[in-house]
Parts: C-alpha cells; sequence; structure tokens
C-alpha cells in the first residue's frame, strides 16, 4: 500500500504559482463581462470573424475610441481584456490575408494591449493563455464540463471552436499528473519510493488520458478549414516571411516588434512533464522551446523553473534502482513519447497534407480559375512553418527523439553512478559521483 505523504505545503503551493486543484492551468471560471466602459471593445472583439468576412474589422477598430486600462482591476478582468485586445489584433492583420498585412498597430488597440500585457507579464500577441486558458465558459452554468462554448472566436466556423475546446479538454485532461508533481518532488526529497511510484503512476495515466482528449481533434476540427481558413489568424510576426519587420505597436514603440503566434508550444504541460523526467532539448529545439516560456503566464513559467531547479527524479530512479519505481518512470517516458509521435500524426493530418493539397490545388487553380476552395487560398508564408514559427516537421520529431533519450540517460545513471541521497530539507540535492 502506497504511503500518503501530506506535505502541508502542497495545495499552498500550487495555489502560489496560481495552478488551480480543479482546472490546474486553465483560468478557472474566466469572467464573461468587462465593465461597461470597455463596451466598446467588447464589441468589435465579439464580432472578429463577421468583421473579417466582410473585410471591415479595421474599420471597426479605426472607430474604436482610446480607453483607459486603469479601470481595469482583477486578474480575471485583466485576462478576458487581453483576450479581447488579442482576437481584435489578430483579426485586424490579417484581415485581408498574407499579401495585405498591416504594418503599424493603430494607437487605440496598441497602446491598451501593451498596458494590459506588462500588467499580466504576457506578450501583445494571441497566445495559449489568451485563446485556449482563458477563452471559455459553460453554457449551462450549472452544467459540466463537456458543454462549453468559447468567449471569443477567429474566421474559421466551427472549426475554431473544436480546435481552442479540443485543446483545453487535452490541457484539463493533464490535472491530476500536474497536481501530484509536488508530491513525486517531495517524495524524492523524504526518500518515499512508494510516494514517488505512485504520483509517477497518476503523471502516466494523465499523459495517456491528454492522447485520448487530442483524437477529439480529428472529430471536431476540419483540416482544410484549419488550415486553409483559421492558421493564418494564429500566426504571429516573429520568423514569418509574411511579416518579416515585425509589427509597430503605435504609441508603445517607434521600432517594429516581433512576437510569435499561438501555439499549444506555449502550454506549461509538457514543460513540467519534461523538467520532471529530466528530458533535456538540443540547442535548436531547447532555444524555442524556451523562448516560448516568455508566452506562458509568469506564474506557470515559475513553476517550470522551479521544477527544474528540484531534486532530479531520474538519479532517484537510478539509485534507488526498485522496479516498480523504475517501470512507472519508464511508463512516464513512453507515454510522453507516445503522445509526441500521436501530436506528429495530428500535425501531419492539418498541415502537411493539407499544405501538399493546396499545392496542387493551386497549380490547378491557374489552369482553371475557378476554384476557389479554401485551401487554394491558404498562406504559403507558413507552409513550411508552425504557427509559433519553427520549422515544424524536424522540430518535432527532434522533440519526440530527445525525450526517448530521457529513458536512456535513467538507465546509464542507475548503471555508472553512485548516489548519495541528502534527506535534509535544507540540503535537498543529490551528490554524484561516477566510477
Ligand atoms: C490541429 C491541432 C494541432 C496542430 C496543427 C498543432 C501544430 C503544432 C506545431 C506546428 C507545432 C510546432 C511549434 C509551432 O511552431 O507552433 C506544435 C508544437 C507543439 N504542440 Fe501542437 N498542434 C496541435 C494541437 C496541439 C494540442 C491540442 C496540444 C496539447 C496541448 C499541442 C501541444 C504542442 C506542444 C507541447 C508543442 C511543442 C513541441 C513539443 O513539446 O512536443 N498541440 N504544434
Amino acid at each position: 500500500m502506497a504511503t500518503k505523504f501530506q506535505d502541508p505545503q502542497r495545495l499552498q503551493s500550487l495555489k502560489q504559482y496560481h495552478i488551480s486543484e480543479e482546472y490546474g492551468f486553465i483560468l478557472p471560471e474566466p469572467l464573461t463581462k468587462l465593465p461597461p466602459y470597455f463596451q466598446p471593445w467588447m464589441e468589435v472583439a465579439g464580432h472578429v470573424s463577421e468583421l473579417v468576412c466582410s473585410q471591415s474589422l479595421r474599420v471597426s477598430v479605426h472607430k474604436m475610441p482610446l480607453l483607459e486600462t486603469h479601470f481595469l482591476q482583477s486578474h480575471r478582468e485583466l485576462r478576458l481584456a487581453h483576450l479581447a485586445l488579442s482576437v481584435m489584433t489578430m483579426g485586424y492583420v490579417w484581415q485581408e490575408g498574407e499579401k495585405h498585412t498591416v504594418q503599424v498597430l493603430p494607437k487605440n488597440l496598441a497602446i491598451p494591449y501593451w498596458e494590459v500585457s506588462q500588467r499580466l507579464g504576457l506578450p501583445p500577441v494571441l497566445t495559449h493563455a489568451d485563446g485556449v486558458l482563458a477563452n471559455w465558459r459553460k453554457k449551462d452554468p450549472k452544467g459540466s464540463d463537456v458543454n462549453l462554448e468559447l468567449l471569443f472566436s477567429l474566421p474559421g466556423g466551427d472549426s475554431v471552436r473544436g480546435f481552442f475546446l479540443v485543446t483545453l479538454m487535452v490541457e484539463k485532461a493533464a490535472v491530476p499528473g500536474l497536481k501530484v508533481i509536488p508530491d513525486v518532488i517531495g517524495g524524492i526529497r523524504h526518500g518515499d519510493v512508494a510516494m514517488v511510484t505512485r504520483a509517477l503512476n497518476i503523471i502516466s495515466q494523465a499523459i495517456g488520458s491528454m492522447k485520448e482528449a487530442l483524437q477529439l481533434m480529428h472529430v471536431y476540427v476540419d483540416p482544410s478549414a484549419f488550415y486553409g481558413i483559421m492558421r493564418i489568424f494564429l500566426s504571429g510576426w516573429k520568423d514569418n516571411p509574411a511579416m518579416p519587420e515585425g509589427l509597430v505597436y503605435a504609441g508603445v514603440r517607434d521600432e517594429p516588434m516581433e512576437f510569435s503566434g499561438g501555439s499549444a508550444a506555449q502550454s506549461s504541460l509538457l514543460h513540467c512533464f519534461d523538467e520532471l523526467l529530466g528530458v533535456r532539448h538540443d540547442e535548436e529545439s531547447g532555444a524555442f522551446l524556451t523562448r516560448m516560456r516568455d508566452y506562458m503566464p509568469p506564474s506557470h513559467k515559475r513553476f517550470i523553473e522551479d521544477i527544474s531547479r528540484g531534486p532530479s527524479l531520474q538519479a532517484f530512479v537510478g539509485a534507488r534502482a526498485v522496479q516498480s519505481l523504475t517501470e512507472a518512470y519508464g511508463r512516464c517516458v513512453s507515454r510522453l513519447v507516445d503522445l509526441r509521435s500521436y501530436h506528429i500524426s495530428v500535425v501531419s493530418r492539418f498541415v502537411t497534407v493539407p499544405a501538399s493539397q493546396a499545392r496542387h490545388l493551386r497549380a490547378e487553380a491557374r489552369a482553371s480559375p475557378e476554384n476557389h476552395g479554401a485551401l487554394v487560398r491558404a498562406p504559403v508564408a507558413l507552409e513550411e512553418r508552425g504557427t509559433g514559427g519553427s520549422g515544424i516537421m524536424s522540430f518535432l520529431k527532434a522533440v519526440r527523439d530527445q525525450t526517448k533519450d530521457a529513458l536512456i540517460t535513467a538507465c546509464a545513471t542507475e548503471s555508472k553512478d553512485t548516489i548519495v541521497f541528502i534527506t535534509s530539507p535544507t540540503e535537498n540535492r543529490f551528490i554524484r559521483s561516477s566510477y
């Protein structure tokens, strides 16, 4: 029977990182309304899809008054404001597609967006923390979590709803695993093999549930709508050939600034599991993933960094050499590899395949110009890149393969190193001596 270690600081510690026991990194019950003063924002942000479709979003934004952001007070108000300003900005920049972008975001959008971003510690661009974590409500407030709706949408119809809500379900599926990370760390500190094993079993199950949730992408998102219509609205202005100069935020700074677009690479989940399990990424992939941490709420980024500063799970597993612990650790790594492999197949279906179809259709459309489907009009600038700006497949495969290496490293640790474990709470560290 597993020991149940009651760490009095455990709940408190999750809370201090703004991680919810019920929702993990998801913002619990986001506000759906701002004070009436901000109605001009809510009015436009609530109709971005229609306004883009009628090519009148830019005009509507120009008519908005320049509002004072000091009337926004709580964290949840700021998150809703950031989300509203984000969807308006993405619509504003990409309304005319990749060929007719803007170089300047007007003052009435740029100044409040910058101020709200500064207060939240988020960049002034649509992030995973906006589109997924803070963009939901229950249709029936007393209903279950499957009864969800978006607060704001983007062009792409039901696929936008599917994309954001399925990603939200992946975040939710991870919560049991996220919650026991302090148990793993506490267990290592107290030399409690049973507690670490139990927590790792919960983590591997949670990673399995994340994969199950990710499978729903195929049910709720249409690849042509995703690739041909909505994807550009997630794109940023860093490493994007369609906006090589970046974007000037008028009234904030005269020089253009560059920000990556929204990507689930900005989700804190896999960053946490990587740090905990000792997954190490090479310089190039690691640099991209580390940069993505600047697109997370600062308290979530701090949680990841604190895990990385904690005691080494890999070394603990190696030193204890207890079969059940080693197996539990191995299952976590294998499930993570499996999740990443599955994610690669999702990306292939939603990006690689439609990209190749689009190339084919464009060639055909040149011969018969009446063919005007969504894929024919799909942007080409990000064909080879993700919305976060990465070179997609080589990056994702490298990250997946580096996950596998964690197992090899753990085995090497087991066979080559002698590890002396120091249990003093003030000296929680391993002393390692190779022989
Ligand atoms: C249609 C669905 C999806 C597509 C097309 C997609 C596409 C991509 C792409 C292109 C990247 C490369 C980074 C970039 O430039 O953005 C990426 C990275 C990533 N995506 Fe997704 N993604 C999808 C859904 C999800 C979901 C639901 C999750 C889970 C929360 C997720 C988690 C990740 C993670 C963690 C990375 C960073 C690489 C890694 O750690 O393995 N993705 N995704």
